[in-house]
């Protein structure tokens, strides 16, 4: 058997660290704020908590061989009062570094909880406060998300990991004044352990580029795996034999993945195993300096011991130092992607239009020359489009699949701008009207609607949410979406959960689903667009056509109070003629427009089309 075909690894069009215009200090107050303060304003007091801890803990830690050589200079010395002062500085400073830092690790955990809750919402915010779905098609743009969102973990770790660091310099601070107090000459120590950390840099830049290299296999990886696991392809997959098949993909794309990291992963082990050898060298060499100086009487037996067990705990601390260094320069990597996020938010945000929706149409909808191409297509899907949508009809769409209708109707609900062209709404462009405004005023129920696993009143009743608790506009809704009948056999009405993700949940056929979705799509009082793309596909004929009446009359409704538009979307032809309006696309143009009988008259594509379905049922 073949592999699946292996798509293109996304173009990286993403800036990786500072854009070349971006000043560092700008990206140096982000980073701050992001590790620092964000930390601050996620558990104000468990971060202060945690720095105090770990400052106070640091230190001591350090500091406690100094009490050796109160005590064996003691010992030797037979002073006792000296004897128990190095005694009790050293069970204090051992016993509080201790209780310090069991304390620490627990408080620690807790703050990356918190933060990681803060920045998760934060996430949420950025992708979903994006007005458009056209984010949501770049594969680089899912590629980004995927990679902040698997390492959400790490970045909740940064305002630890700085404190860490922090606590870390204030350790080989205090560990330098104790060397320097033996001899100055112990201060050259560090210079050997320069090697190590730039050899951790380096290992750290490695992983990083692995990790960026092998993101698009590893979220293909993740794609199958739920493809395997989740129930919306499962009927599919044992149908066509498939779960081996993709079960195989998978283990190769993740065994590729992991043979790329594993060759890094030897290269950054032999970069850093040099570092410390060289760091060896130079702690040997630091040893025997204080021995030669000791037999030569220069240093005392204390000041030996103390030497000896500070230049052991060295190591620790560069390698503690190096091992949060590397954290925090990974941690970087994940919050300059944060900050790539905020950027693209903003700038949307910024480009978005701030009018008011209009309260009624009086012209309608108008389409001029629009243009349109999905991310990274090669092709237009709509070129040059001109469409005239009067305030008050009902207007169909009709076409062949893929002809861009659904491209349309997602245009007019401002889910995507044109590339050239402008929509209108009554002669002001949509671009101009603030994206939740004109959402407040538009409605749809999508061919590839959402089955939302929730109580029936919530599934509906988030079609307008303001008034998701309320019974008689939710009871409404399912009425105009003649869906009544699906709550009223269902054991709890309204309150009956629907869906088997959770325990107790109903399962419903697909087209009590879709009614669901159409009473959604009634939840609003006074939309000026009602979109229905394809709203009936699992209808039966009869609920269809009882269905198109009530679309009908609540259409002339919506008309007669404020001009709404109706755009339906639809292969059905008994459909299409109730409409005021119809209009057939083809190849991103609009090829004919008319009502049902002049189009027919005309003898043209409709006309073929229609006579086509009309002969498939005699
Ligand atoms: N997210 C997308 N990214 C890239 N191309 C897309 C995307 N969605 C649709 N297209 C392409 O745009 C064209 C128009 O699609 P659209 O869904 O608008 O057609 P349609 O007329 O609604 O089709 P159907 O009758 O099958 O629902 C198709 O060629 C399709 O391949």
């Amino acid at each position: 058997m073949t592999a699946l075909a292996d798509p293109p690894a996304p173009r990286r069009d993403r800036p990786r660290s500072p854009e070349p215009g971006e000043r560092v200090p700008r990206r140096a107050i982000r980073l701050l704020h992001l590790m620092l303060l964000d930390g601050f304003r996620a558990a104000p007091g468990l971060m202060t908590a945690v720095t105090a801890l770990l400052v106070v803990g640091g230190v001591a830690a350090t500091c406690y061989p100094l009490g050796f050589r109160i005590l064996l200079d003691g010992a030797l010395a037979h002073d006792t009062r000296q004897l128990v002062l190095g005694a009790l500085f050293v069970g204090g400073l051992l016993a509080l570094t201790w209780v310090l830092q069991a304390i620490g690790a627990t408080e620690a955990m807790a703050l990356s909880d918190r933060v990681s809750i803060f920045h998760t919402a934060r996430l949420v915010r950025l992708v979903s406060g994006v007005p458009g779905l056209e984010h949501l098609e770049r594969p680089e743009y899912l590629t980004e998300i995927e990679q902040i969102s698997s390492r959400r973990r790490a970045l909740a770790g940064a305002p630890r990991q700085l404190m860490g660091s922090v606590a870390s310099v204030a350790r080989i601070v205090a560990l330098l004044v104790l060397l320097a107090s033996v001899s100055p000459w112990l201060l050259l120590l560090p210079v050997a352990a320069v090697p190590p950390l730039l050899a951790d840099r380096w290992a750290k830049r490695i992983i990083r580029t692995n990790e960026d290299e092998v993101a698009h296999d590893q979220r293909r990886a993740g794609l199958l795996f739920s493809l395997a696991t989740t129930t919306g392809s499962a009927a599919e997959l044992r149908s066509y034999g498939l779960a081996d098949h993709v079960g195989a993909e998978h283990a190769r794309l993740a065994a590729a993945v992991d043979r790329r990291t594993g060759g890094e992963a030897l290269k950054v082990l032999a970069i850093q195993a040099t570092g410390w050898t060289i760091y060896a060298a130079g702690l040997m060499g630091a040893i025997a300096f204080v021995v030669v100086e000791t037999t030569h009487g220069v240093l005392s037996a204390g000041a030996l011991l103390m030497a000896v067990t500070l230049i052991r705990r060295s190591r620790a601390q560069l390698a503690t130092a190096a091992v949060r260094s590397g954290a925090l320069l990974s941690t970087l990597t994940v919050a300059d992607r944060m900050f790539w996020l905020e950027d693209h938010a903003a700038a949307e945000a910024a480009a978005r239009g701030h009018d008011p929706a209009p309260d009624a149409l009086h012209d309608g909808i108008r389409l001029r020359d629009v243009s349109f191409t999905y991310p990274g297509a090669e092709q237009p899907v709509l070129t040059g489009l001109d469409l005239d949508l009067p305030a008050g009809s009902t207007v169909a769409i009709v076409g062949e699949n893929g002809a861009g209708k659904t491209t349309l109707v997602k245009l007019l609900l401002g889910m995507y701008s044109p590339d050239a062209g402008t929509v209108e709404v009554d002669g002001r462009p949509l671009s101009g009207i603030e994206p939740g405004a004109w959402r407040s005023r538009t409605t749809a129920a999508f061919q590839d609607f959402a089955r939302l696993h929730l109580p029936v009143r919530h599934t509906v009743g988030v079609g307008d949410l303001a008034r998701l608790d309320d019974t008689d506009a939710v009871a409404g809704a399912l009425d105009r979406a003649g869906a009544t009948s699906v709550a009223e056999t269902l054991p709890d009405g309204l309150d009956t959960l629907v869906g088997s993700t959770y325990t107790g949940g109903r399962g419903l056929s697909g087209g009590q689903w879709q009614k669901l979705a159409l009473g959604r799509a009634m939840m609003r009082d006074d939309p000026l667009l009602v979109v229905l793309d394809e709203p009936t596909a699992n209808l039966d004929a009869p609920t269809e056509h009882a269905m198109f009446e009530r679309y009908a009359s609540a259409a002339a409704r919506g008309a007669e109070r404020n001009g709404a538009v109706t755009v339906l979307v639809s292969h059905r032809f008994s459909t299409v003629r109730m409409a005021d309006l119809v209009v057939v696309l083809e190849d991103g143009r609009v090829r004919e427009r008319g009502t049902h009988a002049q189009l027919v008259a005309a003898g043209g594509r409709y006309a073929e089309l229609y006579e086509l379905q009309a002969a498939s049922y005699r």
